[in-house]
């Protein structure tokens, strides 16, 4: 039988903003169900997962407002390759390359202690994307103890090994992205956002209503991830994977056009990337030799290195 796609939805309630409230059972309960969804599907819906609604829709704004500036001023922020931060203009990256640049605006912000490097205008937009940043941490940090306890690793396990997020020896990052309304001229083979799997541990993201998102199902159909209002998608990196033996999957995904053209609309999101610190050496979480140890700082160096 083809194994279907089916994105779960999870119950994050557990865990709140101020910590944990369930209790050791329902903790248990939730991390199985957890790995169970990222171990298969690669994918999930976190709903009740604490998120500042405010602050969520604060950056979106923020963002269309940066992504409205001139182009002129817009270069001013670009992207330092040395770092990875600032902004990418349209056909800028290349996801999948076998197409076209990807049809995507994008502004990467690597480590929000370093705001001398945000854009001062629009003038909200740099305290705006500071609080999400925080708040994209709280968040990871209770999903990586429910894998943690997934796992069947010390609780604060994974945690630990992150503690260095918004900070420079961590390559987790933040990025916006916009997906401009496209006329009729897309180039053939040309998408949103290439075929590709992400990088690091974990990954959050945040859709606007339009739609677009498509991950890969075993059957090597893509099927829709479609926007579900209230809810945060969560999906596993290649550095994950291969630290956790293959337990958990990262699932390959792209965004195509066809709903914003039907929809004549842009389209928005926010992406949360999340790696271990640098010098945080992965070796087999469950103890084999599967695949060889190395640092996640030196794993990430070489992806990053194979794409641009
Ligand atoms: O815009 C999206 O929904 C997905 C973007 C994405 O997968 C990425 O930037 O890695
Ligand atoms: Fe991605």
């Amino acid at each position: 039988m083809v194994e279907q796609l089916d994105v779960p939805i999870i119950d994050f309630s557990v865990y709140s903003e101020t910590g944990v409230v369930g209790s050791e059972g329902e903790r248990q309960l939730l991390a199985k169900e957890l790995c169970q969804a990222l171990g298969t599907v690669g994918f999930c819906y976190l709903k009740n997962h604490g998120f500042s609604t405010a602050k969520e829709q604060s950056f979106f704004k923020e963002s269309s407002e940066f992504f409205q500036l001139p182009k002129e001023v817009k270069r001013k922020y670009a992207r330092q390759s040395t770092t990875n931060h600032g902004w990418v203009h349209i056909e800028g990256e290349t996801l999948n390359p076998d197409r076209p640049g990807d049809l995507k605006e994008v502004f990467n912000i690597c480590h929000h202690s370093v705001t001398k490097d945000l854009p001062e205008e629009p003038p909200n937009f740099k305290t705006s994307c500071e609080q999400f940043f925080d708040e994209c941490m709280k968040l990871t940090g209770s999903v990586l103890d429910a894998l943690s306890i997934g796992l069947k690793l010390k609780v604060k396990f994974l945690k630990k090994c992150h503690s260095s997020m918004g900070k420079k020896n961590s390559f987790t990052t933040l990025r916006t992205l916009f997906y401009p309304c496209q006329a009729p001229a897309f180039k053939a083979g040309q998408i949103c956002c290439g075929e590709h799997s992400d990088y690091g541990t974990i990954t959050l993201l945040f859709q606007d209503d339009v739609g677009g998102l498509q991950a890969l199902r075993k059957d090597g159909v893509y099927v829709d991830v479609k926007p579900v209002p209230g809810t945060i998608v969560l999906n596993i990196g290649d550095a994950l994977q291969r630290w956790s033996a293959d337990q958990l999957v990262a699932t390959k995904h792209r965004v195509v056009p066809e709903s914003q053209i039907q929809k004549q609309t842009s389209r928005q999101s926010i992406v949360f990337f999340v790696h271990p610190d640098d010098d945080v050496m992965m070796e087999c979480l469950d103890g084999s030799r599967k695949y060889e140890p190395i640092t996640s700082g030196e794993y990430t160096r070489q992806r990053f290195n194979a794409t641009y």
